[in-house]
């Protein structure tokens, strides 16, 4: 037995329960609060409106965890680096898999039952079947919260207490994001509406795309006809003035965008300065590293397959590549950049020893691997503070490092009076960029149609090297 007071995780999800299982491995008891499976008040077990069964780690929708490829794919880069950190929902995603191409898909049912088995069995683990519907006046003082997309209602209200008013969203109403590289600044330019300073004394802060009349009816008629993705029967989404799907405002009638997010006022083209564009579509720095950019005003359910065809009929993004496509979904989610510390900790209850950290989907990460590897690195950090050692973030320029600088500093307000924080998978956008090489290994010149891919290579191979010693540090630490 060990006298180490136990971390109790809350949400036995993808997060929670990799969070448990980097603890119990660093030596660090672990009570694991899951509610589905306990009974509720009318005497059924407790699920959520995605869950179909009691396991942890259940897939709520399909069985990817997409790319594997390490070189070429930032997804597939997470991969190899949690792998390097002992994942479990890695190790038996890998022991699961099902042919899939270059992806990594898994046998759903084999792969959660195979992380339930690991932490039901686990000596330092201790499942306990309840909805948690508080986070104070326990005696808790580490607590992991990894309670996903689709937390308990009693939770939520309790978690918008104590982060704050408009610190909590129940839907994410996500704008397309671009890579700012494949933005054509040939015909787009850079101009605040009215040169208008922003907070960082910056008249230049957005990208501005001009539309004629005949670019902006295409267009209309496009974004009219493309097909919309469902809702789910309780997915209906409440809309707010404030973030309208652009294909609900453009319903309204064919000029209201021209009047709206598209009004064409208080901006030149520099290039043709006598013409006034008919509409302008305005793209907004989205991350501090100035590699992503958002498309102000265009949340929108059209579906996936749809988004890039329709959006690459605007002047300048011919050639977009889409680091994330919009969506508007149910997804509980903090302001993680307003109310976190670096090491996932809710700031506001630092100074009352309660150390409450989040982790997963909440966090604002999004998908299957993202909110693993966030429940990874709040399971490493609740156990170096239970144990009295310093543990940093991994650097910036490994994926694991990157999607915590997301999460905690990396993204760019944009002055709205809505936050714009949302969502977001892994990409390489995330990460500090480097140059496009123009000769490879032996020196020989790379076309240029292959230099993208084979920059993302370079950037895999720093991730690599970067975590690999950041782990030997970490590792010298615990030794010495
Ligand atoms: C409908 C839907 C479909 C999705 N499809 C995909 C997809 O195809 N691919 C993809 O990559 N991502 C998908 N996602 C996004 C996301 O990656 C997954 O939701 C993922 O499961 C998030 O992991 P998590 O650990 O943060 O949350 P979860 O895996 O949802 O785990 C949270 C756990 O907390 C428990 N819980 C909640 N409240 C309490 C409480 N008060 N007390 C105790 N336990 C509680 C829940 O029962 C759940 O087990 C989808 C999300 C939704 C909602």
């Amino acid at each position: 037995m060990t006298d180490i007071s136990p971390v109790h995780v809350i949400g036995g999800g993808l997060a929670g329960s990799e969070a448990s299982w980097q603890l119990a491995n660093s030596g660090v008891p672990v009570i694991l609060h899951e509610m589905r499976g306990a009974p509720s008040n009318d005497g059924r077990a407790i699920t959520t409106d995605a869950h179909q069964t009691d396991d942890l780690a259940e897939l709520v929708c399909s069985n990817s965890f997409r790319s594997d490829e390490w070189q070429f794919n930032a997804v597939g880069l997470l991969h190899e680096e949690m792998r390097r950190m002992n994942s479990l929902i890695m190790a038996c995603a890998d022991k699961h898999q099902v042919p899939a191409g270059g992806a990594l898909a898994v046998d759903r049912e084999g792969f959660a039952q195979a992380v339930t088995q690991a932490i039901h069995t686990h000596p330092l683990i201790t499942v306990v079947r309840e909805e948690v519907v508080s986070l104070k006046n326990t005696d808790w003082d580490s607590i992991i919260c990894a309670t996903g997309p689709l937390t308990s209602q009693s939770l939520s209200d309790v978690i918008l207490e104590l982060s704050g008013e408009g610190h909590l969203s129940f839907f994410d109403a996500i704008a397309p994001i671009v890579h700012t590289e494949s933005i054509n600044m040939d015909i787009a330019w850079r101009q605040s509406r009215y040169d208008k300073e922003g907070p960082g004394g910056d008249a230049a802060a957005y990208i501005n795309c001009p539309m004629t009349k005949a670019e902006y009816e295409a267009f209309i008629d496009a974004l009219l006809d493309g097909p919309k993705a469902d809702f789910k029967d309780w997915e209906h989404v409440p809309y707010f003035d404030g973030c309208l799907p652009i294909e609900v405002m453009a319903e309204r009638g064919r000029e209201t965008l021209r009047h709206g997010p598209l009004k064409p006022v208080g901006l030149t083209n520099p290039r043709d300065p006598l013409v006034k564009a008919h509409a302008i579509v305005q793209l907004r720095q989205d991350n501090a590293l100035g590699t992503l950019y958002n498309m102000v005003g265009f949340q929108t359910k059209l579906k996936h397959g749809a988004q890039a065809d329709v959006f690459r009929l605007i002047p300048g993004l011919q050639n977009a590549q889409f680091a994330r496509l919009g969506g508007l979904h149910r997804n509980t989610f903090i302001q993680s950049p307003k109310i976190l510390d670096r090491k996932l900790r809710l700031k506001s209850l630092n100074n009352e020893g309660i150390s409450l950290r989040f982790a997963g989907q909440i966090t604002g990460v999004e998908g299957y691997v993202e909110s693993s590897a966030i429940g990874l690195l709040a399971g490493r950090f609740a156990a170096a503070d239970r144990l009295g050692r310093d543990m940093m973030a991994p650097p910036e320029t490994t994926a694991m490092g990157a999607l915590i600088n997301h999460i905690t500093g990396g993204h760019l307000e944009g002055g709205a009076s809505q936050s714009t924080f949302q969502p977001m998978n892994i990409n390489y956008g995330l990460l500090p960029p480097l140059e496009a090489p123009k000769v490879d290994e032996n020196g020989q010149k790379i076309p240029l149609k292959e230099r993208g891919r084979a920059k993302k290579r370079l950037m895999s191979l720093r991730a690599l090297n970067d975590l690999n010693s950041w782990l030997d540090e970490s590792f010298k630490k615990v030794a010495g």
